[in-house]
């Protein structure tokens, strides 16, 4: 990261951060002022980050060293592949000293500059998150203003903005108003600047609700097209007064849903403007589509018992797994960043993917969040995190939850575990297939007159022609 004090850095490095966890990239934020705080304490006045003082200049700078010794050993030791090394960096001679370091190492690296000349988002970013940070603890929001941006001056002084051609970088000028990048090469440099490049600061909401209880529901089959339940539809009925009651009136929300009946029917009678995408199927069940659990356990019992073993992994024959569900909804999480306010209408695997992402959890919990029918949830970004309220209607549906299973109630482990390690096309198990519906329909429009989407389509293409790289990590 590069940037002056109180530029969203951190929030970006976070960010980031979670998207390729999210996607099955292990990767870690090293903040610098952390191991500042731990070395040399908090409360440090802002004559401590006055260039002049070189005693302070010293002790940040091991701080510095101290956070590139721990990120260098993960990345070379530990299962580290993406380090966000947080820090103002701002300086040609941190970034040579940073760069040159990590290159000998046979690491890639990429910096991201966050340049904001809007003074009242910087002081709102100060007001927000800094005063609350421990290095203001016990101290007058006021003063703490004022030693804030006193520090930030000293930064000023010295704060020399990417001008190194021969380095990756992208930057990004008054959140989104304008960027720059340079030299991006390869796959996920290109994704890290993508979805960078989405985000946004715009205070918003994000609402999720499964479908009503659909007839399937009921009959406790999985998958399948079936059409909604009278619970389902008496949900669907109130569901349009529980958004306005929570959104507020006349604020704009788009609705997306999936192509299945079963979420086109609960989205009906909502007044906004709507979206179908083949993306959010539901996770494809293959053979077992319409099969209830106990017909699964009995017709395909290593199957059941592998789904039990590691479902994260697990790829029904001729389905998915929701290791695939997370690499088809990149699209959709891309889109939900660079929109303002969205409700999302889907099915309980898709929303625990896409809930998982938000809320930072792990992809071995991720398949056993509750998502319960018959509530509104809502999701309030916040800076480094989302605030969360459940809103339950009080209209009985079945639970379709099935709990982790614990060691009594595992099945024995069966020999031919069928799981996938990478993309669906190095599936090697013979009882894993790939799956045939995720590519999707390209129908344009939808069989009540709204857009499809196909999950494959760009949003906003990548330019082309990024000169091929060597194996280097980033
Ligand atoms: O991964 P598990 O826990 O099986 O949950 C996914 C299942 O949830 C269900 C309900 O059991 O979703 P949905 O309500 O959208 O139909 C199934 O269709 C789907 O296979």
């Amino acid at each position: 990261m590069v940037g002056l004090p109180a530029r969203g850095k951190t929030y970006i490095s976070q960010k980031v951060c979670r998207y390729l966890n999210w996607l099955g990239i292990t990767t870690k934020v090293f903040n610098v002022g952390n191991y500042r705080r731990q070395l040399h304490g908090a409360n440090l006045p802002h004559s401590f980050f006055d260039p002049h003082n070189s005693a302070g200049e010293n002790q940040r700078q091991e701080a510095a060293q101290a956070a590139l010794d721990d990120m260098l050993n993960w990345l070379l030791h530990g299962d580290g592949m993406v380090a966000l090394y947080d820090a103002t960096n701002s300086t040609h001679k941190r970034r040579r000293w940073l760069h040159d370091t990590l290159t000998a190492q046979g690491i890639q690296v990429l910096f991201i500059e966050s340049i904001c000349q809007d003074e009242s988002l910087v002081l709102a970013n100060v007001r927000d998150v800094k005063l609350s940070s421990p290095d203001y603890q016990h101290m007058d929001p006021q003063l703490a203003a004022l030693d804030f941006s006193a520090r930030i001056d000293h930064y000023k002084e010295q704060y020399e903005t990417i001008t190194e051609q021969e380095y990756t970088y992208v930057k990004l000028i008054n959140v989104g108003s304008q960027n720059i990048i340079n030299r991006i090469q390869g796959y996920l440099e290109s994704r890290i600047v993508y979805y960078v490049l989405n985000l946004h600061i715009q205070p918003r909401k994000i609402y999720f609700s499964r479908h009503g209880e659909s007839q399937f529901n009921v009959l406790g089959k999985i998958g399948g097209d079936s059409a909604l339940s009278e619970q389902g539809q008496r949900y669907a009925a109130q569901l349009p007064t529980l958004v306005q009651t929570h959104l507020g009136p006349d604020r704009q929300l788009t609705v997306w849903t999936s192509t299945m009946k079963r979420t086109i029917q609960t989205a009906e009678g909502l007044q906004y403007p709507k979206l179908q995408w083949k993306a959010l199927d539901e996770l494809d069940a293959g053979v077992c589509d319409g099969m209830t659990y106990e017909e699964i356990e009995e017709q395909y019992p290593e199957d059941y018992a592998n789904r039990d073993e590691d479902k994260f992994n697990y790829r029904y024959r001729g389905g998915e797994s929701y290791r695939d569900v997370v690499l088809r909804l990149e699209p959709i999480i891309m889109e939900l960043e660079r929109h303002e306010n969205i409700l999302v209408i889907g099915h309980q695997a898709i929303l625990r993917c896409i809930y998982a992402y938000f809320m930072n959890y792990s992809q071995e919990d991720m398949p056993y969040i509750k998502i319960p029918l018959h509530t509104l949830i809502e999701l309030t970004p916040k800076a480094y995190g989302c605030e969360e309220k459940r809103y339950k209607v009080d209209i009985d549906a079945v639970d379709t939850h099935r709990p982790k299973p614990t060691v009594e109630t595992k099945k024995p482990k069966s020999s031919k575990l069928a799981i996938q390690i990478d993309s669906p096309s190095i599936a090697s198990s013979p009882s894993t297939s790939v799956t045939s519906s995720p590519t999707g329909s390209k129908v344009p429009v939808g069989a009540s007159g709204e857009i499809v989407r196909d999950f494959m389509s760009p949003i906003v293409p990548i330019s082309p022609g990024f000169p091929p790289k060597d194996t280097k990590r980033t």
